[in-house]
């Protein structure tokens, strides 16, 4: 009998993980999240410290699951569980061709954490000012550090590593966090990232420096030898990923008594009622089993906080009722409060990733190549707008920026075109302080090296919405890529300098003569004409959806306030990428655990207040 207390104690004290909904049904909570993904999970673990927490997640808990877990299982391409996919609406193509996009997420606990390539980055000093100065007080960079800082554990580099280039800046990362950033062990592939930086400061005539801290808020005119890469490695677990389900959900440490997770099931709507005033308060969410079946309810006495994603969270609104009012009941959903940036403002990187150049003969030895634990982009550059384009040309850009209204974008994705105005002026605002204009990264293979970019700041807007011959299908994204000229530009420029990589030493040296025929990229005297068609024959999505419930004033087009609450209701948060107004992170997880670290401060603020005591 007693030496079952300790057993019957931990049991007591974990969180409560089911598919079965009999766990939940006629339950209420103080807090329901919507979406167990990356998110979600973090807002969900500091919520439920103290009170009761509904998660419900539509995908599968994959605790066990060698795909997810497995860092290394990313970078071998192995289709994981957790992956799933839609396809955009036809996009931009070459000479007026159409193509759909596919457009991956991960759904099962942990949402895209547990499926991505674990590439650590965080915004720069210059970006989270941007978004702050769209009406956002409490978002620029001094404030939000400390978030980001919480939420993770940095193990520094060790001393092979910062010889071999790596390095930081002690004080603005985080030591006691959930979330493990590392750099990659065993690392990797040296004599590449040797020859990667030596190539890029070539390239960028010496403009391009090696990073004190990728990290530290001026990434912009950088190259680091290494990407963070969120993972636990040896020194603090086994290799593992630290996706959000392993960081803040699983750990013992993290065991909540009070959370509840109910997986294998989808959110449908969030039920709310109507004050005479119109406010609307959400009183509970309604939700089915994932593979279909009765619908059921749960009652919430504090807060729902939706947490789906930036491709899923504004649909889940639009099925509330919450949204454009004449899409709406053009689509026979009856409206219950009209607030038209619901969906819009969507945006994604575009990445060149067709770029994987033959490895010369005599280089196929793994010290070019790496061994077979090989995480994604080990070199990574942000040269800024002027080390890309060069003064005259950055110029230019700004002007192309600042005077977005006169010339032709499509604005079918913003609200309206002061908007686009407003959003554009941060971007060259933030062009002029040093941030990155596109991120180029070396990733080793055994047969190919690629050299891939990525753009960062684009200004092209595309939507999201509810599927109107079934609701609880896909959503329709259209996803309106490379529709500003300015995005084309970045990527014409992008283009080019991977050409150029590929045809300077001593890189050039590592891969064959013709490697760039054999790739099929771009020469380096081709026409700005060749260099478009390439570019939109062979663009990609990033996967990186932010801005679909943006932060932002109303009348630009905002969803949601600097509170993250839903504008018109009483106790309705988001706290995804979908947030975010413009799409500042390089690569958005780390930033993401920020904002769910300041979302769940917000939430516990209010909710103290609303108690009574302080
Ligand atoms: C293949 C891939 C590679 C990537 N690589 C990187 C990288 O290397 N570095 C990086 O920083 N970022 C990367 N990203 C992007 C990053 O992972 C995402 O931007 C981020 O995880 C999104 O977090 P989120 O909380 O907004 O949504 P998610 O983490 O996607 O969570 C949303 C969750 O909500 C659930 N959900 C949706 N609808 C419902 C519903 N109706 N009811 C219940 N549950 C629902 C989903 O199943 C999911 O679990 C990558 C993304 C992908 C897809």
């Amino acid at each position: 009998m007693w030496s079952l207390l300790p057993v019957l104690f931990s049991f007591a004290q974990a969180t409560f993980i089911t598919s079965d909904a009999s766990n939940v049904i006629n339950s209420s909570f103080e807090f329901i999240i919507v979406g167990g993904g990356t998110t979600g999970l973090a807002v969900a673990n500091r919520l439920a410290a103290n009170h009761t927490v509904l998660v419900v997640e539509q995908g599968q808990d994959l605790a066990n699951n060698e795909i997810v877990n497995n860092p290394f299982m990313f970078a071998a391409g192995t289709p994981s569980p957790c992956r799933f996919s839609m396809n955009s609406t036809p996009q931009i193509g070459f000479g007026g061709t159409r193509r759909s996009l596919p457009l991956s997420y991960g759904s099962c606990l942990g949402g895209s954490s547990s499926i991505n390539g674990m590439m650590g980055a965080r915004p720069t000093f210059a970006s989270m000012n941007a978004i702050e100065a769209l009406g956002n007080p409490g978002w620029g960079w001094n404030d939000f550090l400390p978030y980001m800082q919480n939420s993770e554990t940095f193990t520094p580099p060790n001393p092979w590593q910062m010889k071999e280039g790596a390095n930081y800046i002690s004080v603005v990362h985080g030591y006691n966090g959930p979330v493990g950033v590392s750099f990659s062990r065993p690392l990797v592939a040296p004599l590449l990232q040797r020859i990667a930086k030596k190539t890029i400061q070539t390239v960028f005539s010496g403009e391009v420096t090696l990073t004190p801290d990728m990290g530290d808020g001026f990434s912009g005119g950088h190259v680091s030898s290494f990407y963070y890469q969120i993972h636990f490695n040896k020194t603090l677990h086994s290799d593992r990923r630290s996706s959000s389900a392993w960081s803040y959900l699983y750990p013992q440490k993290q065991q909540r008594i009070g959370l509840t997770v109910l997986t294998e099931h989808m959110v449908n709507s969030v039920v709310t009622s109507t004050s005479a005033s119109g406010k609307i308060t959400a009183t509970g969410i309604l939700i089915e089993p994932t593979t279909g079946g009765q619908k059921f309810e749960c009652v919430v006495s504090r807060e729902v906080i939706i947490s789906a994603g930036a491709l899923h969270s504004p649909v889940i609104l639009q099925r509330s009722g919450i949204g454009n009012a004449t899409f709406l009941g053009d689509v026979g959903i009856e409206p219950v409060l009209d607030l038209p940036g619901v969906g819009a403002n969507l945006q994604d990187h575009i990445g060149l990733y067709n770029t994987s150049f033959p490895l010369a003969p005599f280089a196929n030895s793994t010290n070019i190549t790496a061994g077979t634990d090989v995480l994604t982009g080990i070199v990574v550059a942000q040269p800024t707008a002027q080390d890309t384009l060069g003064l005259e040309d950055a110029h230019a850009m700004e002007n192309l920026l600042r005077n977005t209204s006169g010339y032709a974008v499509s604005v079918s994705g913003v609200v309206n075109p002061e908007s686009l105005v407003a959003q554009a002026a941060v971007i060259a605002d933030a062009y002029q302080i040093d941030h990155p204009f596109i991120e180029i990264f070396f990733t080793p293979g055994s047969v190919s090296l690629q050299v891939a970019a990525h753009t960062i700041l684009p200004l092209s807007r595309g939507r999201i919405y509810v599927n109107a011959t079934d609701p609880s299908a896909d959503p329709i994204a259209d996803m309106q890529y490379l529709t500003s000229e300015v995005d084309m530009h970045v990527a014409v420029a992008a283009a080019r300098r991977i050409s150029r990589i590929a045809v300077t030493p001593p890189f050039s040296d590592l891969i064959t003569k013709n490697a760039l025929d054999e790739a099929g990229v771009p020469r380096v005297n081709a026409t700005e004409e060749e260099v478009r068609k390439w570019v939109l024959d062979t663009y990609v999505s990033d996967i990186h959806f932010v801005g679909s419930n943006s932060m932002m004033p109303k009348e630009l087009g905002g969803v949601v306030s600097p509170e993250l609450l839903v504008y018109g209701t009483t106790n309705l948060r988001i706290a995804d990428a979908s947030i975010l107004p413009l799409s500042v992170f390089p690569h958005p997880t780390l930033g993401l655990y920020g904002i769910a670290e300041k979302a769940a401060d917000m939430i516990l603020l209010t909710a103290r207040e609303s108690s009574g005591y302080n």
